[in-house]
């Protein structure tokens, strides 16, 4: 292991202190929300937004009123676009879409540049409308219904932890595999390359790369990774994600865990997140089937280039065994969410196993879950419970909704 966590970012584990993180405050992207758009755009409901964004104003307050520094990521954005360099990228980006046409391009290409920093995030964040568009009429403008979007809204901006993870000191900037989230990490890598405040943060993986998505990314323990393989993170991305963080000496385990390919299994951390540096909660109707396979170095990194890296796949074992094996200690306790299958089938699909740990034995959680907060409590964990009536119609919970970028290290 070579790598450390520095002062200013990093994190090694799910549970050490949190110090820094990034939220989206959602805004004018939840109000592009209809019923004939939402299922396009991830969301099982449409939201109330002013609610919505009473419930993130609280939970941003809770995170505060424990010490923790709230970065807003359209203020990393704006502040960003600062840079010519990041305003001509995420330009051209954009622009790339095959559902343009030429005359429409060249009229955005110009519009955008000559958007002040706020109104070019605001365009990619919250998408151009074909009616609002002031110029570039032609024959894509004509066909196109007045409400069909030029540039897609992001509505799904709000789970700030599925477009990056910090590991140890390094940033992976995921692969989102849903059309409707691919754009978010573009946005996302423009921050990490160019805001001064990761001036010098070395990244790994990247929005081009094989699709990895955050959600499916749990930093078991120092040196320990788990990795979801589903609906979103492919096989050929764990595969990615371990190269890279074998190289760079950020694992020495990397679990890869096949989940059902459902939507209410979208992601790892829909059905397991970490309250304590032993202990996770975890949806009790998958936590007997859900298995891994720990992949690890057959031979050491030497000068090898990441590519040419011997990997060694055991077999499938339990995950809780496997994981616990890789993390050096006897028991990774399950705490489970729900008393019996249907309470817990609920709780699930309303993300009670969703939590963000501010700290070994504190975790953030949707105060709605009743049955499972109870027996975390019961488990001795103190439970910070937050509403999430309304930011719960896009299917996240506290963890999918924040980017640790500072933890204490554990290690
Ligand atoms: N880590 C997570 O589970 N994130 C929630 C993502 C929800 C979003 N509507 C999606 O379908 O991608």
């Amino acid at each position: 292991m070579t790598a450390t966590t520095t002062a200013g970012w990093g994190a090694d584990s799910e549970v050490g202190r949190l110090r820094t993180v990034v939220l989206h405050r959602p805004g004018a992207e939840l109000r592009r929300l209809t019923p004939r758009n939402n299922d396009r755009l991830l969301f099982d409901g449409i939201p109330w937004v002013g609610r919505a964004q009473e419930e993130h104003d609280a939970f941003a307050q809770a995170l505060r009123d424990r010490d923790v520094e709230v970065l807003y990521l359209t203020d990393l954005l704006t502040e960003t676009f600062a840079s010519s360099d990041a305003r001509r990228d995420a330009i051209a980006d954009v622009l790339r879409s095959r559902h343009l046409g030429d005359t429409l391009r060249d009229y955005l290409a110009d519009a955008l540049a000559d958007a002040s920093p706020a109104e070019l995030t605001e365009a990619l964040t919250a998408g151009i409308r074909n009616d609002e568009v002031r110029g570039g009429h032609g024959l894509v403008t004509s066909l196109l219904a007045p409400d069909d979007f030029l540039v897609d809204p992001l509505p799904n901006l709000l789970f700030t932890r599925d477009s990056s993870v910090w590991v140890r000191d390094r940033v992976a900037v995921t692969s989102l595999a849903m059309p409707a989230r691919s754009r978010e990490t573009q946005l996302t890598e423009l921050i990490y390359a160019l805001h001064p405040r990761f001036a010098g943060a070395e990244r790994i993986h990247g929005w081009q790369n094989e699709y990895v998505e955050g959600g499916d990314v749990l930093l078991l323990a120092p040196g320990v990774i788990a990795v979801g393989v589903g609906e979103r993170s492919t096989p050929a991305g764990v595969e990615r994600l371990a190269r890279q963080a074998f190289h760079g000496g950020l694992a020495h385990t990397v679990l890869a865990v096949p989940i059902a390919q459902e939507r209410a299994t979208m992601h790892l951390d829909t059905v397991c997140t970490m309250v304590d540096v032993d202990k996770v909660v975890m949806y009790p109707n998958v936590a007997d089937t859900l298995r891994a396979h720990a992949v690890t170095l057959a031979e050491p990194v030497g000068d090898r280039s990441e590519s040419e890296l011997v990997l060694r796949v055991a077999p499938a074992a339990p995950f809780l065994e496997a994981a616990a094996a890789a993390m050096g200690i006897e028991r990774l306790h399950r705490i489970d969410t729900g008393l019996d299958p249907v309470t817990a089938e609920r709780e699930q699909w309303d993300d009670g196993n969703n939590t963000l740990a501010l700290a070994p034995r504190v975790a953030v959680a949707y105060e709605r879950n009743d049955e499972t907060n109870a027996r975390l409590e019961e488990a001795g964990i103190e439970v910070v419970r937050i509403a999430g009536s309304e930011l719960g119609s896009g299917r996240g919970g506290p963890r999918c909704m924040s980017c640790p970028v500072l933890r204490d290290p554990l290690a």
